[in-house]
C-alpha cells in the first residue's frame, strides 16, 4: 500500500477567544486531490478552522503546514499566494462589474479592481476567463452585470473567481446554502469536477449534498474531531448520531 501524500497537515491547532477554546488541539490531514467535508453542530468550530487555515484568525498554538510551508505565521495574502483559496458564505463579488470583469480581476496579475481594468486583455487572460466561465455554467453570461445573476449563479461566480487563481487547496463554507434543487445538482457536478485537480475542504450541513462530493468526512464537536472516515462510517457512529445527526 502506498503512503498517502498530504497537501495539508494541521497539528495541535488551538485557538481560544477570551478563554473560550473554539478549536482544541485539532489534528487534520488532507490528502492531495481529496475532497474533505467537515460537518458538525452549530458552534463546533468549523468556520474557525477555515479562518485559521486562511490566516484570518491567528492560532493560539499548533501548526498548519501546506506544501511544507508553515501558514500560521503568514499573512492572508501570502497564504493565497501559497495556493490556498477560500470562499466565504456570502458572495463577495463586484455587483456592478460584468461576469467577465469579475473573473479578470481575480486573475493573479490583476490583483486590484483598478489594476485589472487597466491591464490588457491578453490571449491567456481571455482564454482562462472563458475556460472558467464554462466550468461555472456562466459562459453565456460573460457580459452581464453580476447583479443580474441569481443567488446560485453568484455563488458559482465566486467559485470561478477562486479558480482564476488555480488554488491547490480550495475551502468552501456551505456552498449550496440557499440554492435551488437544480443549482445544488450543478454545484455537486462542479465541485466534483474541480476537485479532481486539487484538495478541497467543504463545510456542509446538507448531508445528501455532502455524500455526493465527499471523499472523506470529518465531524467536529466542541473544537475537536469527534469522528472521521467515509460518509457511511461517520453516519453510523453512535456519537455522531447523538450530537449531530439525531437532531
Ligand atoms: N472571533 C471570535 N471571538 C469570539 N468567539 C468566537 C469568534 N469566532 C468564533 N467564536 C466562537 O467559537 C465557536 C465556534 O464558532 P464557529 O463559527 O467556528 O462554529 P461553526 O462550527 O462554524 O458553527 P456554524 O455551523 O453555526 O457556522 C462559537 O461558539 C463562536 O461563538
Amino acid at each position: 500500500m502506498s503512503t498517502p501524500e498530504f497537501a495539508l497537515y494541521v497539528e495541535g491547532l488551538t485557538v481560544s477567544f477570551n478563554g473560550f477554546v473554539a478549536v482544541n488541539d485539532l489534528n487534520l490531514y488532507v490528502e492531495k486531490g481529496e475532497t474533505r467535508v467537515v460537518i458538525g453542530p452549530n458552534g463546533a468550530g468549523k468556520t474557525t478552522v477555515l479562518d485559521l487555515i486562511c490566516g484570518r484568525t491567528r492560532a493560539t498554538s499548533g501548526s498548519i503546514r501546506f506544501k511544507d510551508i508553515e501558514l500560521t505565521s503568514l499573512s492572508e495574502h501570502r497564504i493565497v499566494r501559497a495556493g490556498v483559496g477560500r470562499k466565504f458564505q456570502t458572495p463577495s463579488i463586484y455587483e456592478t462589474l460584468s461576469v467577465r470583469e469579475n473573473l479578470e480581476v481575480s486573475f493573479p496579475r490583476g490583483r486590484t479592481v483598478f489594476g485589472a481594468l487597466a491591464f490588457r486583455r491578453t490571449a491567456d487572460v481571455i482564454e482562462r476567463v472563458e475556460e472558467v466561465a464554462g466550468q461555472i455554467f456562466l459562459a453565456d453570461r460573460l457580459d452581464d452585470a453580476a447583479q443580474l445573476l441569481s443567488h446560485g449563479q453568484k455563488q458559482w461566480l465566486e467559485i470561478g473567481m477562486l479558480l482564476m487563481q488555480e488554488p491547490e487547496l480550495m475551502m468552501l463554507d456551505e456552498p449550496v446554502a440557499g440554492m435551488s434543487v437544480s443549482e445544488r445538482e450543478k454545484t455537486a457536478e462542479l465541485l466534483n469536477r474541480i476537485g479532481q485537480d486539487r484538495s478541497m475542504i467543504v463545510i456542509e450541513h446538507d448531508m445528501e449534498f455532502a455524500q455526493r462530493i465527499a471523499d472523506r468526512v470529518t465531524v467536529l464537536h466542541q473544537g475537536r474531531v469527534l469522528a472521521e472516515g467515509s460518509m457511511d462510517h461517520v453516519q453510523n457512529d453512535p456519537r455522531v448520531i447523538e450530537v449531530y445527526l439525531g437532531h
